[in-house]
């Protein structure tokens, strides 16, 4: 239902008091019905085109119900330094949970505004559970179309007590049934650096935090001004990520100067990108690729994804294992915590927050 109120869309502060402090976020906007753009959403030309879409590349779609075959094993470690971007059918994640989790998304978005401000950076009881809109929006130049919850995981009680209950057990239910998947890609994506077995050190360095965001793109006036989500890689180790069947998430491709390759929606299916950590600690040999969402002018879009990372007390470098043959490492050691603070604390700007750990003498 469209809020009863109006709203001067060319009074900058009204907006962002709309927006942000009222709580009603970008899809406040768009079930107002405006009926073009707030300035504020414009994005650079270089940020809203992409120049060539490759129609015929695809990013691959694997069968996980035969991990541990060999065939399987490779295609999931090549894809991981080629594309950094794949598919999974078969990975074990009940249906059921996936359907569950994106109404519960659904109903969280479909609360009223004065509820979902409760869990705004300014009213939140805990950094743990933050919703907000666009991405830093103290820092952004241009915001971009998109509200979201950001959930990070520290127990079942702190859940239970902070989580909106309109969400919690369906996206701790999503948490808990990808764990399987999530190991099954470790293992075999771990293999290949030459680590032989994951030890409760390693398994906590890989996986020792998770983060779930659920993410709405409400239907845009002008969506090819805007963007749903700018060019960036993700900071996780790996992230487990869903979408619905809208479509509009692009991948950077290997065909020089800004190619993108779509990935299409495909029912049933999970889609899993490699992330800075884990670029990180390959030394280069799996790589964070650059991601984005388009803004659509006809749908409104969710999508959910699992961040799985190191603890923020975690050093991140190069395993010794993927240097063993010699290979000089090209990042150093960072604090988990500084990596992603510094990624958080500036706007999307596509690889560059791997810059931070990088070698540069
Ligand atoms: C540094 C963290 C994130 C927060 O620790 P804190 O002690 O509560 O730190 P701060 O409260 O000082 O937050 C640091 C900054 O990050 C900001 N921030 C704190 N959570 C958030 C938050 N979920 N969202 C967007 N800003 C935040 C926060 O506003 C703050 O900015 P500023 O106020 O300007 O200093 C800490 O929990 C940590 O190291 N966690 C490790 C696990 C983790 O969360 N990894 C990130 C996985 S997320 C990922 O890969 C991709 C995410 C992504 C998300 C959106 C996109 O569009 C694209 C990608
Ligand atoms: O909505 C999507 O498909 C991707 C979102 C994304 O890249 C992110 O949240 O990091
Ligand atoms: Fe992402």
């Amino acid at each position: 239902m469209a809020p009863a109120i109006s709203i001067s869309l060319d009074d900058s502060s009204d907006m962002t008091d709309f927006v942000i402090n009222q709580g009603h976020g970008v899809k406040g906007l768009s079930e107002m019905g405006i009926k073009t753009l707030p300035k504020q959403y414009i994005q650079p030309m270089e940020e809203r085109l992409m120049t060539k879409i490759e129609p015929q590349e695809s990013i691959p779609v694997i069968d996980m119900s035969k991990w541990h075959d060999i065939q399987v094993a490779n295609s999931i470690c090549d894809a991981a330094e080629k594309w950094g971007f794949f598919q999974v059918v078969n990975h074990g994640v009940p249906l059921q949970v996936l359907d569950d989790v994106k109404k519960a998304t659904y109903g969280f978005f479909g609360l009223p505004a004065e509820e979902k401000r409760k869990y705004s950076k300014e009213n939140s009881s805990s950094n743990n559970v933050r919703f907000g809109t666009s991405f830093t929006p103290q820092v952004e130049k241009a915001l971009e179309w998109k509200d979201y919850l950001s959930l990070f995981y520290v127990s079942d009680e702190e859940a239970a007590a902070l989580w909106p209950p309109v969400c919690k057990d369906q996206i701790l239910e999503y948490m808990k049934s990808s764990k399987l998947l999530i190991n099954h890609l470790l293992q075999v994506l771990m293999k290949r650096l030459n680590v032989k077995e994951i030890d409760q050190t390693k398994q906590s360095l890989l996986t020792g935090s998770v983060r779930t965001n659920i993410n709405y793109y409400p239907i845009c006036p002008n969506p090819e001004l805007t963007v749903g989500v700018g060019r960036h890689s993700d900071v996780s180790t790996l992230t487990v990520l869903l979408q619905d069947n809208v479509g509009g998430l692009y991948v950077r491709g290997n065909e020089g100067e800004d190619s993108w390759i779509h990935v299409p929606p495909i029912n049933g299916a999970i889609v899993i990108n490699i992330g800075d950590a884990l670029q990180i600690m390959s030394n280069g040999r799996y790589r964070s690729v650059e991601h984005r969402v388009t803004a659509n002018g006809s749908s409104n879009r969710i999508s959910v994804p699992i961040f799985v990372n190191p603890r923020p007390q975690d050093m991140i470098g190069p395993l010794p294992e993927a240097l063993a043959n010699g290979e000089k490492p090209i990042y150093k050691q960072v604090l988990y915590s500084d990596y992603v603070k510094h990624f958080f604390r500036k706007a999307h700007d596509g690889k560059k927050t791997v810059d931070f750990a990088k070698i540069t003498n």
